[in-house]
């Protein structure tokens, strides 16, 4: 783990203390059988959210120095996992850079549209006109963050990046539904498509990587072969 910049290295770190990172069977949204699991619902103990509420903030702070993302107005979690996630990184970005972020927004989608009451399907800071940089857990296929960014433009929206806590480092569908042709990167097609950066806290390579610390060869062997399975061509 040791190549990895220190707060990767902590936000890895909670992630297998907290059993966020799991090994077994598991259908993703993609339809895809994965050998392990990443899930950012389990980050729901105070000490687990500020974990990855800071990893998030710093890769923020971090890739705006270096101009890798550009500015925003809004953070944007989708629907369901990207709620709370994007509301404590919004909270930790104020927290750590009160001058640039103390007024930032947060905002996020319902699933089904709410036709009572304020009605819509968008809570928390309207969209329209704004800069929007979307906060999400995990990217696959690629289809949640497809997803949300026409649900951010329907609003008005312009979404200037968008920031997970970890790229499983995959090939888009085919659209034959051919999953074992040779596909390019799913997260590099949405990043040429839309024209925005995507910054990945963590990625299946470093998780392999650290693997060798805690996983059993069998786990280990079985995220490898996985890994070479949905590998992009590009
Ligand atoms: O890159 P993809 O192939 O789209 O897969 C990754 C997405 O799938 C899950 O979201 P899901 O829509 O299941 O929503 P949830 O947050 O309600 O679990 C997960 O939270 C990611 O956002
Ligand atoms: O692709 C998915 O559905 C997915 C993968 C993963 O590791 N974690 C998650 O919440 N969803």
């Amino acid at each position: 783990m040791s190549a990895l910049a220190p707060y990767k290295n902590d936000f890895l770190k909670a992630s297998i203390d907290g059993a966020i990172l799991k090994f077994g069977s598991f259908e993703l949204k993609s339809k895809r059988v994965s050998p392990y699991f990443f899930n950012a619902g389990d980050f729901y103990r105070a000490d687990l959210l500020r974990a990855i509420s800071t990893a998030y903030a710093k890769a923020i702070i971090e890739a705006r120095q270096n101009g890798t993302l550009g500015e925003f107005d809004i953070v944007f979690g989708p629907a369901y996992k990207g709620i709370p996630l994007a509301t404590a990184a919004t909270d930790k970005l104020a927290e750590l850079q009160p001058e640039t972020y103390g007024k930032i927004c947060y905002s996020f989608d319902r699933k089904e549209a709410k036709d009572h009451g304020e009605g819509g399907n968008i809570v928390g800071a309207p969209l329209k006109g704004k800069r929007v940089l979307i906060v999400d857990d995990v990217i696959t296929a690629g289809t949640a963050k497809r997803e949300a960014i026409a649900k951010i433009r329907k609003e008005g929206g312009i979404v200037t990046g968008i920031v997970v806590a970890l790229d499983r480092m995959e090939k888009l569908p085919s659209p034959d539904g051919d999953d074992s042709k040779p596909m390019p990167s799913a997260l590099g097609e949405i990043r040429k498509e839309y024209n925005i950066p995507i910054v990945a806290i963590l990625t299946l390579d470093d998780i392999i990587a650290g693997m060798k610390n805690f996983a059993s060869e069998e786990d280990i062997k079985r995220t490898e072969e996985y890994r070479k399975n949905y590998k992009a061509s590009d």
